[in-house]
C-alpha cells in the first residue's frame, strides 16, 4: 500500500505522527501532550471515524457519529491556526428522499434533544423508541450521520467547514495502484460470498443504480475540498456530493453479471459451490431460493460435517449472510439523484496538474475494468489468496462442477423412483417415455441396417 509514496518521498514515516484517541472518552482520551500540540499547530481536520454498522445501538451510534463531531467541533474551536473543518458523512445521510441536493436537510427532533436522551434513556426504552426515532431512516448508521450534519450545521460557529458526502466506497481506481481493498463493507463482502459459492441469489433491482465510488476518488475529492475550503473560505458551508450515478452511472445487473464473469477467470480458492448468483425481485422467489440455495445446502453440509465427526458451522455462517443481506437490501433495490453542483464547481477550480494529481472525475472510470480489478483487489488483499494458486482454484471448481451433476441426477432418480412407485400418472409418463426411446431406437438400427 504505501511502496509508492515511499519511492516519491523516503522520508514519509517522518511526515506522520499516529496519536491514541478514543471517540468514546471525554476529550477523546487524548494525553494532555498530544492535545497541546493539536490545539496549537493543526491546520485542518479531516473527520472520518466513526462506526458505520447499520446494526449498531442507537445509544453507540448517536456518541461516535453525533456527540463525538459535537465534541470535535468545540475543539476546533480553540484552534488558532485552524484554516478549515472537513467532515466527512455520506450520501445516504437523507436517503429518505429520492432527489438529494447539496444543502443539509433538517431533521424531525432536535441532535441536542437526542444527545441529552441518551445520558438518561436506559438501553430497554432505547431499544422500544429506536424504530420511532429513526423514521423513515433504514438504520441507525444513516440516522446518527443525518444528525451529525446539523451539529455541525449549528456547532460551527465561525469555523471554516466542509462536508463531503462520499455513496458505496469501493477498491481503489488507480492509486497507489488498481483494486485495493482493505476492509468487508459495502460491496465487498458480498463479493466473498459469491466467489466462495455461498452466495445464491440476492434481492435487487438489477436496473437499479449502483452508486459505487472508489476510495481514491474519494480521497482525492477531500483533500481538493481541504484546499479550497482553506483557501477560498466559501462564506457558508458547502456540502460535496462525491457519488457516480448522475455522471458515470452502472446498475447493479450490469456489476453482478461483471463479477461473476470474473470469477470465471480469477476463481477464488477452495469454493463451498461454484460461484452462480442471481438477483431476485420479489418475496416468494427470495424466500423460495433463500431455503433451497441457501438454508438447505447448509443444512446439507453441516449434517456431513456431524457425520465425519467435525463441528457443524455453515447454518451458522449462512444465516450471518441471510442478516447481512437483509441489512443492504434498502441500498441495492433503490435509487437515487445525487446533484453535483458543488463538486463539478471545485473540479474547474483546479489547475490542469492539480486535476490530474486529485483526479476525481468519476467520468473517467471504465466500470468493466474497474469491477474487475475489484474482484482481483478482494482475492489479493481481503483474502490474501497467492495469483499462483488459481489452476488449483479452477480444478476444485471443475470437480464442484461434477459433484452437482453427481447430485443432480442422483436427487431426480431418487424423486422419480419414488413417483413411480406411489403414483399411476408417473408409471404412465414413464412406460410412454420408455417405449418411445424403444422405437426411436429400433427405427435407427433398422435405417442403418437398409443402408448396408
Ligand atoms: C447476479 C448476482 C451477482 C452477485 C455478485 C455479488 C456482488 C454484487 C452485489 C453487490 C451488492 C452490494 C451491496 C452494497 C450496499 C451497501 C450500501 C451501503 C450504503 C451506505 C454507505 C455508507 O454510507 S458507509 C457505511 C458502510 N457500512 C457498511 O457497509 C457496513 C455494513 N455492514 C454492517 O453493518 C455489518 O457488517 C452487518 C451487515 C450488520 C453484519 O454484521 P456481522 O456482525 O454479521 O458481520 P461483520 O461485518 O461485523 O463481520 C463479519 C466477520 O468478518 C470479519 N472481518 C471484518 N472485516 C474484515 C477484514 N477486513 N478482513 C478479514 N475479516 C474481516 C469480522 O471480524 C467478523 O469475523 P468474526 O465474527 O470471526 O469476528
Ligand atoms: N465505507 C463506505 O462505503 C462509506 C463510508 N463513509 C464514511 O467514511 C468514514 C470512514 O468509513 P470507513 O472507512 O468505511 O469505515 P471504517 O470502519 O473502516 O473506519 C472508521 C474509522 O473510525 C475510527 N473509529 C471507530 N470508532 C472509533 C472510536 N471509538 N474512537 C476513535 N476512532 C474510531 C476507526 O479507527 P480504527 O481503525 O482504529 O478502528 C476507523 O479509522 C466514515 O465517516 C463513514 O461514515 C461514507 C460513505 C461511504
Amino acid at each position: 500500500m504505501f511502496e509508492k509514496v515511499k519511492e516519491v518521498c523516503p522520508n514519509v514515516h517522518e511526515k506522520i505522527r499516529a496519536i491514541s484517541a478514543d471517540l468514546n472518552q471525554n476529550d477523546f482520551a487524548i494525553s494532555k501532550e498530544d492535545l497541546q500540540e493539536l490545539l496549537s499547530n493543526t491546520n485542518v481536520i479531516f473527520h472520518c471515524a466513526a462506526t458505520v454498522r447499520f446494526d449498531d445501538h442507537l445509544r453507540h451510534a448517536v456518541q461516535l457519529n453525533v456527540t463525538a463531531t459535537q465534541q470535535l467541533l468545540l475543539m476546533a474551536s480553540q484552534m488558532p491556526k485552524l484554516e478549515a473543518f472537513i467532515h466527512i458523512s455520506t450520501a445516504y445521510s437523507n436517503c429518505n428522499l429520492k432527489h438529494i441536493d447539496e444543502v443539509i436537510y433538517p431533521c424531525p427532533v432536535e441532535p441536542k434533544k437526542i444527545i441529552d436522551s441518551m445520558e438518561w434513556l436506559d438501553d430497554a426504552i432505547i431499544d422500544e423508541i429506536t424504530p420511532k426515532l429513526i423514521g423513515d431512516q433504514p438504520n441507525t448508521y444513516t440516522y446518527t450521520k443525518a444528525l451529525g450534519e446539523v451539529v455541525v450545521q449549528q456547532e460551527g460557529g465561525d469555523l471554516n467547514i466542509a462536508i463531503v458526502r462520499p455513496s458505496i466506497m469501493g477498491a481503489t481506481w488507480q492509486e497507489p495502484f488498481p483494486g485495493w481493498v482493505d476492509n468487508i463493507n459495502g460491496p465487498s463482502g458480498l463479493i466473498i460470498a459469491a466467489g466462495k459459492g455461498f452466495l445464491r441469489s440476492v434481492r435487487a433491482t438489477p436496473m437499479a443504480v449502483a452508486d459505487l465510488i472508489p476510495a481514491d476518488t474519494v480521497v482525492n475529492l477531500t483533500l481538493a475540498v481541504g484546499w479550497y475550503t482553506a483557501v477560498h473560505r466559501p462564506k457558508s458551508t458547502l456540502v460535496y456530493h462525491c457519488t457516480s450515478g448522475n455522471l458515470n452511472p452502472c446498475n447493479w445487473g450490469k456489476m453482478g453479471f461483471q463479477v461473476l464473469a470474473t470469477f470465471e477467470k480469477i476463481p477464488f480458492e477452495r469454493a463451498f459451490r461454484r460461484p452462480n448468483a442471481d438477483f431476485t425481485t420479489n418475496n416468494i422467489s427470495t424466500h423460495y431460493w433463500n431455503a433451497v440455495s441457501h438454508r438447505a445446502p447448509a443444512i446439507i453440509y453441516d449434517f456431513y460435517l456431524r457425520l465425519t465427526g467435525r463441528k457443524p458451522r455453515m447454518t451458522k455462517l449462512m444465516n450471518r449472510l441471510l442478516r447481512t443481506l437483509s441489512m443492504l437490501e434498502y441500498f441495492i433495490n433503490r435509487s437515487w439523484e445525487w446533484s453535483t453542483h458543488n463538486t463539478e464547481m471545485l473540479m474547474s477550480e483546479l489547475s490542469p496538474e492539480d486535476q490530474r494529481v486529485f483526479n476525481f472525475d468519476i467520468r473517467q472510470l471504465n466500470w468493466l475494468e474497474y469491477i474487475e480489478n475489484y474482484v482481483l483487489g478482494v482475492k489479493k488483499y481481503l483474502l490474501k489468496e497467492d495469483m499462483a494458486g488459481i489452476p488449483e482454484a479452477k480444478q476444485h471448481l471443475k470437480r464442484l462442477r461434477n459433484i452437482h451433476y453427481l447430485f443432480n441426477t442422483a436427487l431426480f432418480l431418487i424423486v422419480w423412483r419414488l413417483l413411480i412407485a406411489r403414483s399411476q400418472v408417473a408409471r404412465n409418463v414413464w412406460f410412454f417415455i420408455v417405449s418411445f426411446c424403444y422405437k426411436f431406437l429400433s427405427y435407427f438400427r433398422a435405417s442403418s441396417t437398409l443402408k448396408v
